[in-house]
């Protein structure tokens, strides 16, 4: 009995004894992490981020890359939704950011936001992007030409309207993107190189018949006022005919005969656009800049053969400091907003044949009108976005917007690790089908095996709309937090989400 004590109290002492070292052990292991980070963070002082820095380049080690090459096929859209990421440049530099991107294939895109946890841990929360085209920091314009604007092109000469749109943030590289590299000369910007192609195609001996003649004008949007870029800034006004067609009555168009001359004309424009930043509230990246270039036939010049509209849009990103902002500020940060959400109504509108057009709802979509009509017109849309940590949260608006520009184009996973763009196709073409099920149920010839392949379908694509509708939310639920924060961006965000939302449950009907 005796030794049986003796033992246990061997046993407890020994257990003590061991608890006593891990606890030395552990406090050991401690000391030395907070050393070698308290090291790291004297390397590191240089660079803020480097513990999400070193989070990412963890994440990008985990995934293969193969970004979009020059040779990759060229799909045919009548909407082609892209982005692009522009390099970080030397203004990053100095402000110490970095690199939050990852452009991991030729259409996806990865956001990595930094976000904490309630024990103030940092972590990323991946987004998943999918679109058309994702074009890396080391694509040209050249290569984002090729295939957004190029394609559409041969448009114009079937007799249709192309229209491509540059949207994104300050800074994102819009001007570099339309107007080129005014430091290399090489870097051609979009402008240059439509027109080239268009003079090229309209010389070539097909067109010979039609005697085709090329002019150009340039025009500023700026909340509800439209300006002459070629004309000294003369306002214009807009009218509408009995047809709904609309006129911009008194714009300057210009006969061109060469690629130069078009550039010209937009540097004038572009200076036009400029010299206004200081004397009084425009701001170039707060309007919107439309430059178009229209074929005519000589046989017949009142009527119009086919037109290209390049437009430079406006910015919303000041949205995030309009909350205590003068009283023009906020009309004009709501005017851009509703601008923008028209536009992508009646993008929508041009995807969806013979669907409402929301034109009216502001000048933008009133001069655009005919480009959103008719059976030959195409759209592109580049969306560019800054690669710095700084930017993140304009990023996402930029990504989300462009996402919702194309109806069941691109779809955003947030948070999750599948870069698979079967899988969105595949949901996709599944919510479709579910526009089908009345015409399924009363197909009585239907083989039991496609019917069950079919009803899985089906169900799967309710599945989707179910989690889009939780996400949608959830989403609503973090808008709602931070709507007192700055009014007009909520509200904005709102009615995308809503916008949002009413799509999904119209796709849902049965
Ligand atoms: N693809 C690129 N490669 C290299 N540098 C770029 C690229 N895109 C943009 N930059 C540089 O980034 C800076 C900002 O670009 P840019 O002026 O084109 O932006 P923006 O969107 O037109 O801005 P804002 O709306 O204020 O006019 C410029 O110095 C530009 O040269």
């Amino acid at each position: 009995m005796e030794n049986m004590s003796k033992f246990k109290e061997s046993n407890t002492l020994k257990k003590l004894s061991k608890l006593e070292k891990d606890r030395m052990e552990r406090r050991r292991r401690n000391a030395e992490v907070k050393a070698e980070k308290e090291e790291i963070s004297r390397l590191n002082q240089d660079t803020p981020h480097w513990e999400l820095l070193a989070m990412i380049t963890q994440y990008r080690n985990t995934i293969t890359l193969s970004p979009l090459s020059y040779n990759d096929f060229i799909e045919d859209h009548l909407i082609t939704v892209a982005v692009r990421k522009r390099p970080l440049n030397k203004f990053d530099l100095v402000k110490k950011e970095i690199d939050i991107i990852t452009i991991p294939n030729k259409n996806q895109l990865i956001v990595h936001e930094p976000k904490y946890k309630v024990d103030l841990t940092k972590y990323l929360d991946n987004h998943v992007f999918t679109f058309d085209y994702t074009f890396n920091e080391t694509c040209s314009n050249q290569i984002v030409y090729k295939y957004t604007a190029q394609p559409l092109i041969q448009t114009i000469f079937e007799g249709g309207y192309a229209t491509c749109f540059a949207y994104g943030q300050t800074g994102s590289g819009k001007t570099y993107l339309m107007s080129g590299c005014p430091k290399n000369l090489k870097e051609k910007g979009i402008y240059a190189l439509t027109a080239s192609d268009i003079f090229k195609e309209a010389n070539s001996e097909k067109y010979d018949d039609l005697k085709l003649e090329i002019s150009c004008s340039f025009f500023e949007i700026y909340v509800k006022k439209v300006s002459d870029l070629l004309n000294g800034k003369q306002t214009l006004k807009l009218l509408e005919d009995g047809k709904q067609q609309v006129q911009v009555v008194g714009l300057t168009e210009r006969t061109v005969s060469s690629v130069d001359e078009v550039l010209h004309l937009i540097k004038i424009g572009n200076e036009e656009r400029a010299s206004g930043q200081t004397s009084a509230n425009v701001n170039s990246s707060r309007s919107h800049a439309v430059f178009q270039i229209c074929l005519r036939s000589k046989l017949n010049p009142k009527k119009i053969h086919g037109k290209f509209s390049l437009i430079d849009l406006a910015g919303n990103e000041r949205g995030a400091d309009t909350f205590f902002s003068s009283k023009t500020t906020k009309m004009e940060g709501s005017e851009i907003n509703q601008s923008l959400l028209n536009l992508k109504e009646c993008i929508r509108a041009l995807g969806r044949k013979g669907a409402h057009l929301p034109f009216r709802g502001s000048k933008l979509t009133q001069v655009l009108r005919d480009s959103f009509i008719g059976a030959n017109n195409k759209t592109c849309m580049i969306a560019m976005v800054s690669p710095g940590v700084s930017s993140c949260e304009n990023t996402l608006n930029t990504l989300r917007y462009a996402d919702r520009v194309k109806e069941l184009g691109g779809s955003e996973v947030q948070g999750s690790k599948s870069l698979d763009h079967d899988l969105h196709m595949e949901t996709n073409s599944a919510v479709r089908s579910s526009h089908s099920l009345n015409a399924y149920s009363s197909m009585k010839s239907f083989d039991k095996q496609s019917k069950d392949r079919l009803e899985d379908k089906i169900i799967n694509a309710h599945k989707d709309i179910v989690k889009k509708l939780q996400k949608s939310a959830k989403e609503a639920e973090d808008l709602l937090n931070s709507s007192k924060n700055d009014v007009e961006k909520y509200s904005l965000n709102w009615n995308m989400l809503i916008d949002d939302v009413v799509t999904s449950l119209n796709k849902a009907k049965m």
